[in-house]
């Protein structure tokens, strides 16, 4: 279960918010083993993310927002995979329909960045998904089959069983409107079958498949029930320690419909 702060937090409120997701987990005695917790806050929040979990030995994991594909250099305003991984990240989210949308970045350039992330020793959160258009046209399944293509493009088979592809429907996130669990499984399921058309069956069911649009506790637990479901990419409900912790421990909660 991965939290995307997007733009949202300071560093000493991403203290705060990590303090407080580390008890309610603690608490609850959340099974690490059952799902991964991650937070992906802001740049400027990292290296105070990293001292807590460190200097706590959290079970917490957090990961970047975004990478250039650089290694250093005249780039004003870029953040190096090598900078990620120096402050302890796990994951990198790449592709996000934020960035694809606002900054113009296409697959080929997610592709690039997926391998960089590799690279350096980080997991790419690979984020693709359609907008209303497409979703309207019906046409939903081939575009992000097509995206999930071109996002990998040039990754080993390797490289990619080592990623996580994230799906996330653009009409869903941050609407409130959440994909049906039947919406979410349709297109993760096409994604697993197109990962196993490229790489291979061993690769597809390695690769885990999460799911991103208006994620909250309430919802969660029946997205999870679908097969090809892995987890979520939660943006708002991450915001909240208790919501987002509630949403870690899908595993405790009633299949709601
Ligand atoms: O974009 C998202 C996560 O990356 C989803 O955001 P919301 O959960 O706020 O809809």
């Amino acid at each position: 279960m991965a939290g995307n702060w997007k733009m949202n937090l300071n560093h000493a409120e991403a203290v705060s918010l990590v303090n407080k997701l580390a008890t309610v987990l603690h608490d609850k005695k959340h099974d690490f083993a059952k799902a991964e917790v991650v937070v992906v806050p802001p740049f400027t929040d990292l290296r105070s993310v990293q001292t807590l979990v460190d200097g706590d030995h959290l079970s917490i994991k957090y990961g970047a927002q975004d990478v250039s594909i650089h290694p250093n250099g005249a780039y004003t305003g870029e953040i190096s995979a090598a900078m990620l991984s120096k402050l302890g990240c796990a994951y990198v989210v790449v592709g996000h329909s934020e960035r694809r949308e606002y900054h113009g970045e296409t697959d080929a350039l997610v592709a690039e960045k997926a391998a960089v992330a590799l690279a350096a020793g980080m997991t790419p959160i690979v984020c693709v998904g359609e907008g209303i258009e497409i979703r309207r046209e019906g046409t939903h399944v081939p575009h992000v089959t097509a995206q999930v293509v071109g996002s990998l493009a040039g990754l080993s088979a390797d490289q990619v069983s080592a990623s996580v592809i994230a799906y996330e429907p653009v009409w869903a996130i941050g609407t409130g409107e959440v994909a049906t669990p039947a919406d979410a499984q349709e297109v993760c399921r096409a994604i697993r079958a197109q990962l196993a058309e490229s790489y291979g069956d061993e690769v597809a069911a390695k690769t885990r498949v999460l799911y991103g649009g208006s994620v909250k506790a309430s919802n969660v637990a029946a997205l999870m029930a679908e097969t090809d479901v892995d987890g979520a990419l939660v943006g708002g409900a991450s915001l909240v320690a208790e919501e987002f912790a509630g949403i870690a421990r899908f595993y405790d909660l009633p299949v709601l419909s």
